[in-house]
């Protein structure tokens, strides 16, 4: 994939190594001007990136805790009071116990002017904007006192907020709060984009997202496998070109879903209905003898067939190109023969809903590499014996364990949707909190189905399908707002978007 749609994300780890790299190949061993040169510009960047976003602001509260991150913030501090802003300076840690380059970042502070003012529980921001620098990818644990307190103050200040590297609070690698976080309008980050700003809870802190390379050479990323790669809205263009003219619908192959087991007739009926939207050249829907009506009077373009068991099911499953189970399916006998056979057949699957519980209970150990898996955190916990908080806490160890437990490619739903396959990790940043709804997995398996059938690869189809199904779900609240968004509305944006 081009790099004009995807972008490369990092973990902690990787930053330092990529900080100690552009160091070490521009200084003498032991000194720390260097290190002091990047800090300058992260500072720079910083405020610039202020300025932009606040140009009338005239005054700043500057907080800083007591590694490079503050010295960070000492740069943005010194260069506000150089430009005539008046900027009210916070120490959270004394400054006489910065080591290295913050050291000479406080001291260009002192030389602009400023004072440090330690932080007292009864401070008062007042500042226009407040700069949080407290804490960057050094976290470890849970935040400790002082600086919980201090992030809930900036969080009650009403203020604005710019976060320096990462909202302080937040885990760079997992995006997990641990206990508490700041809570940014704004956030600039440097030299390398950091996972944990785009999966786990980074939507509710980090604002607007402004990465800064600050010139570090690529060299400094070499042998460095990104933790993921952040999938653009290019994927869909490029794996989906214009049709040819003579196309026929054998070009476009047959989805066949599987599912709505008696009494749950929805989730197969969008699921089906949404392939055929997305450009399946013929869709077929196996599903319950009470549920065949509904889709034909709703898309009479699916195959809708009754079947009563296995037997009805079998001349379906050997039609179809690609086999979508799950959606309605059920975990009693009906579904769990049906997906036998959907096992069996030797077609690639996308395997959603209760087609994923009846794996955990019927099939543990199975792994394939001709399948996609769907889970939802939940469904995801079920699989790896954890809780959906544990996969919540680290959504990329989780996904990366279950594709390599279940081989394949895996879709970890939910916000910053990850897509671990052959080739690594895909991070989706699209989507909004409408799409906390019922039946939205059901249109998403379904329109995976129908680019399986187009002919992307199951891990291609997984990429490009949680960016068309993401913003095609913020194009229909763009319009009409996310709070009652049905996942029915989908189908017809992410059909647009699929078309370019
Ligand atoms: N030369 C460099 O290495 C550069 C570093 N940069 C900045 O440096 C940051 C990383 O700096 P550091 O590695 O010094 O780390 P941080 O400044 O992020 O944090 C380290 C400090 O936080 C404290 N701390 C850690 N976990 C805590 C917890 N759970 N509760 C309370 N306090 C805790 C530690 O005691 C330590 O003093 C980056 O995020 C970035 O802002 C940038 O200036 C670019 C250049
Ligand atoms: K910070």
């Amino acid at each position: 994939m081009s790099s004009h749609s995807c972008r490369s994300l990092y973990l902690a780890d990787q930053v330092r190594e990529i900080d100690r790299r552009v160091i070490a190949a521009s200084a003498e061993p032991g000194d720390d001007a260097a290190g002091f040169a990047l800090m300058r510009r992260a500072g720079q960047a910083a405020y610039a990136e202020l300025r932009r976003r606040w140009p009338e602001a005239r005054r700043l509260s500057v907080l800083c805790g007591s590694g490079n991150n503050a010295g960070d913030g000492y740069v943005i501090a010194a260069l506000a009071a150089c430009e005539g802003l008046s900027v009210q300076l916070l120490a959270v840690r004394e400054p006489e116990a910065l080591k290295g380059e913050a050291a000479r970042a406080h001291e260009m502070a002192v030389l602009a002017g400023l004072r440090a003012e330690p932080w007292q529980a009864d401070t008062s921001l007042d500042g226009e904007v407040v700069v949080d620098a407290l804490l960057g990818t050094g976290l470890g644990g849970e935040v400790r006192e002082p600086y919980a307190g201090v992030i809930e103050a900036i969080n009650a200040s009403g203020r604005a907020v710019m976060a320096v590297d990462i909202p302080s609070g937040l885990a760079a690698d997992s995006g997990a709060v641990l206990g508490c976080a700041v809570r940014a309008d704004l956030t600039v980050t440097f030299i390398a984009d950091k996972l944990g700003l785009h999966t786990g809870q980074a939507a509710d802190q980090v604002g607007e997202l402004a990465f800064r390379d600050l010139g570090v050479p690529a060299e400094a990323h070499e042998n460095l496998t990104p933790a993921a790669e952040y999938l653009g809205a290019g994927i869909v263009g490029e794996a989906l070109p214009p049709r040819a003219r003579g196309s026929h619908k054998g070009d476009f192959g047959h989805v066949l879903v599987v599912g709505g087991a008696p009494g749950f007739g929805g989730a197969a009926l969008l699921a089906s209905q949404t392939a055929a939207r997305l450009g399946a050249g013929k869709v077929s829907l196996a599903t319950a003898p009470e549920h065949v009506a509904a889709s034909l009077t709703r898309t009479p373009e699916v195959m809708a067939r009754g079947v009563r068991g296995v037997s009805d099911a079998r001349p379906l499953l050997d039609g179809a190109d690609v086999i979508v189970v799950g959606p309605g399916l059920g975990q009693g006998a009906w579904g769990q023969g049906l997906l036998q056979a959907a096992l069996e057949v030797g077609k690639p699957l996308v395997v959603d809903a209760d087609a994923l519980n009846l794996l955990v209970t019927c099939w543990p150990g199975t792994r394939r590499d001709d399948w996609l898996l769907t889970p939802h955190p939940g469904e995801a916990g079920r699989l790896l014996d954890c809780s959906g908080g544990e996969v919540q806490a680290d959504r990329l160890a989780a996904v990366k364990r279950l594709q390599a437990e279940r081989g394949g490619t895996v879709i970890l739903k939910g916000a910053g949707s990850l897509v671990a396959g052959p080739s690594g990790v895909g991070l989706c940043p699209f989507g909004n909190p409408g799409m906390a709804s019922g039946g939205m997995g059901d249109v998403l398996s379904g329109l995976l189905g129908a680019l399986v059938a187009q002919g992307l690869t199951l891990e291609s189809a997984g990429r490009v399908g949680v960016v068309l199904h993401a913003r095609a779900a913020d194009r229909a609240a763009a319009g009409q707002g996310e709070r009652g968004l049905l996942a029915g509305d989908l189908a017809s944006y992410a059909r647009i978007l699929a078309n370019g």
